[in-house]
């Protein structure tokens, strides 16, 4: 370990920047660091210092206090502490941020397009630093954060959290990211009532509004940020549907909630059905899936096991017919009046008896393989209905996938206690291992953070002109077909986290060979190199903080 000298000029150039702006440091005086100051000591110290709250929220105050004060040692603890690090600033404790963001804002920490810009965003948009350096944007419009409804302007921690996973995840360079926040108000009275709230006081647009600001909005990106690729990130359903598909084929841009979760979810199924078919011998196609939860990431998951059930052979009325969905009126049938657009065309239409509004009965009567919980709704998962999947499958498949871990559908422990430990689980926030009867249980994290920083980074370095739906089929199976021998060997679905990295670049790879298919590709270069050379290239890509201060080797 080495000790700082006083006079070394060590500082990493963040810090320095910091000190020397520091009021109270006179003008010119040389800032030190302390004699014994160890670089090893401080990545320990700030450890520490985080360990050192109690709250979640305090953490993320804290984790995003380090991240101002210096970057380089942020993620250099985040990459190296990813279990620890990774639900602090992203589900579940970054809802928690969310909720409460207008009381602990604290600096400018990304871009808030305001309704109030509608005529001159592209000034507004022109203020970010290195626009030409951009290369992914995370906008959200705050409409429906995680499962915690409308949080307006609060909404900009999501686009931060899912930015720092593209960096701690993917690589992605942390100067090229762009966290976005649409400011166009909110239908949530706490917060109009809030003094302290960050946002524009008032409700939101009306849809002719809302879609002329959107327009604005995305031709403006393209103009000024010209390389870039836009997330899509909780947006109510209806807007996230139709803003998908009103740009998907004008601009480079996908919604994580739709594709990014179908892409996870599909892929964490495929695992769990090779595990169940191992104690039941059951085939993939003769799957029941049933879904409680029938909005953006609901169908996006249904549409996206349909893709692939139609790639295993089977016709669209065939892969349609394995699928029910659930919203709170009960089973989706296609007699029901007044049925959302999306609703429709996974609506069953083989059921004639009252409508079945009990998810128990729902159960009864479609005997699924497959629970996948995109609800939002807590314990919606009862003790009745869990026992009710275990006796009808040797191994039942149960995914609570609604985040955070608040709105979870079924708590782990209660999930493995109710089926006696047959069940194969995951769930979209992170649950500690269980220990039931001598035996040691890991929940797979049913996340879409398995899949949209490969995604991005694929479309980012083959400089993808869309995001077609076989690239997002492409991601999925390349992390189904991740997982090691050691992960296999542990009955998990999805693989471990701290493999992230590794991860997205076989995702990277996988998103690169079907633009190139399409011809979707515009890094010409890349099609001449053998799937090695290109992956060897991805990894290497990939951004690392630089080792400011020799503290830490990744
Ligand atoms: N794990 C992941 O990667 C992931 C990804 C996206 C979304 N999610 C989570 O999924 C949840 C839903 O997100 P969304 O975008 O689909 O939201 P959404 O608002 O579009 O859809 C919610 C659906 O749940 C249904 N619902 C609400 N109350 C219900 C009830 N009492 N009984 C049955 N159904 C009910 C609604 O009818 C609607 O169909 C959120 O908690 C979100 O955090 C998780
Ligand atoms: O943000 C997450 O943790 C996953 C997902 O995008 C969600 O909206 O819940
Ligand atoms: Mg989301």
């Amino acid at each position: 370990m080495r000790h700082r000298a006083f006079s070394d000029n060590l500082f990493p150039h963040t810090m320095s920047v910091a000190v020397q702006n520091a009021s109270h440091i006179p003008f010119g005086f040389p800032a030190q660091v302390p004699p014994r100051f160890a670089e090893t000591d401080h990545v320990q110290r700030c450890l520490v210092q985080l360990r050192s709250k109690s709250q979640g929220l305090e953490k993320y105050i804290f984790l995003n206090g380090l991240k101002e004060r210096d970057p380089e040692l942020f993620y250099n603890i985040l990459l190296t502490n990813m279990m620890e690090i990774i639900p602090i600033l992203y589900t579940p404790t970054v809802g928690d941020a969310c909720t409460n963001y207008s009381h602990i804002w604290r600096r400018p920490e990304g871009l808030y397009i305001s309704i109030e810009h509608k005529g001159r965003i592209r000034e507004v948009l022109r203020n970010w630093p290195a626009s030409t350096a951009a290369r992914i944007a995370v906008v959200t419009d705050g409409s429906r954060i995680l499962g915690l409804g409308d949080l307006g302007a609060n909404g900009l921690p999501i686009s931060i959290g899912k930015l720092d996973l593209y960096i701690a995840g993917a690589g992605i360079k942390p100067s090229s990211t762009v966290p976005i926040c649409l400011d166009v108000g909110t239908d949530t009275r706490k917060y109009l009532e809030d003094p302290l709230y960050i946002g524009v006081r008032q409700s939101r647009p009306k849809p002719s509004e809302m879609d002329a600001f959107m327009e604005e909005f995305m031709s403006a990106m393209a103009e000024v940020f010209p390389q870039l690729l836009v997330q899509f990130e909780d947006f109510s359903t209806d807007n996230a549907f139709k803003y998908l598909d009103l740009f998907r084929n004008r601009y480079c841009c996908f919604n994580d909630d739709i594709q990014g979760t179908g892409a996870v979810v599909l892929s964490g199924f495929i695992n769990a059905a090779r595990l169940a078919s191992a104690a039941s011998g059951l085939p993939l196609t003769e799957h029941r899936i049933l879904f409680l939860g029938a909005g953006s990431s609901g169908i996006g998951v249904a549409k996206q096991l349909l893709s692939f059930f139609t790639s295993m052979g089977m016709t669209v009325e065939e892969a349609k017919n394995r699928i029910y969905t659930v919203d709170s009126k009960g089973l989706v049938t296609a007699d029901r009046e007044g049925l959302q657009e999306h609703k429709k065309f996974f609506a069953r239409t083989d059921y004639q008896g009252p409508p079945l509004k009990k998810l128990a009965d729902i159960v009864e009567y479609v005997r699924p393989t497959a629970l996948l919980g995109l609800s939002t709704l807590r314990n919606a998962f009862t003790e009745d209905v869990v026992k009710l999947m275990a006796s009808i499958n040797k191994r039942p498949i149960i995914f609570p996938l609604s985040n955070p871990v608040s709105l979870s559908e079924v708590d782990f422990e209660d999930a493995i206690k109710w089926t006696d430990g047959s069940v194969i689980f995951a769930s979209g926030s992170p649950y500690k291992p269980v220990e039931y009867k001598g035996k040691v249980y890991e929940a797979g994290q049913g996340n879409n953070m398995y899949q949209f920083p490969g995604i991005g980074l694929g479309a980012i370095l083959s400089r993808a002109k869309h995001v077609s739906d076989a690239m997002v089929d492409k991601a999925a199976i390349a992390l189904a077909s991740s997982l090691d021998h050691e992960e296999r060997a542990n009955d998990l679905v999805y693989p471990r986290l701290h493999r992230i990295r590794e991860i997205s670049g076989q995702v990277a790879l996988a998103v690169i060979r079907q633009a190139q298919a399409e011809g979707l590709d515009q890094t010409i270069v890349y099609r001449s190199l053998c799937d090695s050379d290109l992956l060897d290239h991805i990894r290497a890509k990939m951004w690392k903080p630089s080792n400011v201060i020799g503290r830490v080797r990744l």
